[in-house]
């Protein structure tokens, strides 16, 4: 498949000298959806926030081949960060204005700026809330808002930041297959390793600042030693099939967790 992220030995410390990063190296496909896991304090914040190009770091991120050149780059626009507190995206007084704000800060003309905002509130499940204040939305509401800011800017590559915490089951499911349907390139930070099972086409292991294990959600996911040895637990889930005498890695155990879900 045809890359169109890389991370080349990132390293950040941030300004009160915590090392975050400490040498990452990451490929991420077209149209793949990877999903970052590991320990609080990982890094996979960071990494995210990186690979947005938000951050001065050591090393190189390439967006499509070019390496991304700071703020400034145009390029950026092209990689639609959510951030993990919807409150950090919603801070106009209608869910219009605040959805409208990215396409009009492109310079679009106003129409298409209009029709950009109904697709992402469609997307989201939000058509309707146009005149509400993003203040007085529930919390599963204004992370689907903050997601329909991001959708309205047309990002080639989405990059997601705990994007089911806090949410209510049903909401939690809702969004996972929310995430699913969208065929944008997706990098997910999360500790909801039932979202990396759920939506992952790889699950990447985050530890002390690095990516120190790649593979299929299967393969990481069911990997008791792996996981324990970073930091990670079995999850629940995996334990519950196994229980049940599912047990292994193939397409019939994935599907009974499909069903656990
Ligand atoms: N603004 C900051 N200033 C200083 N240190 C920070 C800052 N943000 C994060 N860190 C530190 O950087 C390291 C990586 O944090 P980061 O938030 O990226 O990890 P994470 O894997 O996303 O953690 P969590 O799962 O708890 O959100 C941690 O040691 C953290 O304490």
């Amino acid at each position: 498949m045809k890359e169109i992220l890389r991370a080349q030995n990132l390293r950040y410390r941030y300004p009160d000298g915590r090392e975050a990063l400490r040498g990452v190296d990451l490929s991420v496909a077209e149209g793949e959806r990877l999903v970052l896991i590991g320990p609080n304090g990982a890094g996979k914040s960071t990494l995210l926030l990186a690979l947005a190009g938000l951050l001065e770091v050591e090393g190189e991120v390439l967006y499509r081949g070019e390496p991304l050149r700071g703020l400034r780059d145009p390029r950026r626009l092209e990689l639609g960060i959510l951030f993990q507190d919807p409150d950090d995206q919603l801070f106009c007084l209608t869910v219009y204005e605040d959805v409208a704000f990215g396409p009009r800060q492109m310079g679009l003309p106003e129409e298409e700026v209009r029709r950009r905002v109904t697709e992402a509130l469609a997307r989201v499940g939000l058509s309707g809330f146009e005149e509400r204040s993003p203040h007085h939305l529930s919390f599963g509401e204004r992370r689907r808002a903050a997601l329909a800011t991001v959708l309205s800017m047309g990002p080639r590559v989405l990059l997601l930041d705990e994007p089911t915490s806090n949410l209510d089951p049903r909401a939690r499911k809702e969004l996972m297959t929310l995430l699913g349907q969208i065929p944008t390139t997706q990098v997910i930070a999360t500790h909801d390793l039932e979202l990396a099972y759920w939506v992952a086409h790889r699950v990447g292991l985050v530890f002390r600042g690095r990516v120190v294990h790649l593979g299929s959600p299967e393969e990481v996911l069911f990997d008791e030693e792996l996981l324990v040895r970073n930091g990670l637990e079995l999850p629940l889930f995996v334990s519950s099939l196994r229980g049940k005498d599912h047990g292994g890695k193939n397409k019939d155990s994935r599907l009974s967790a499909r069903d656990f879900l």
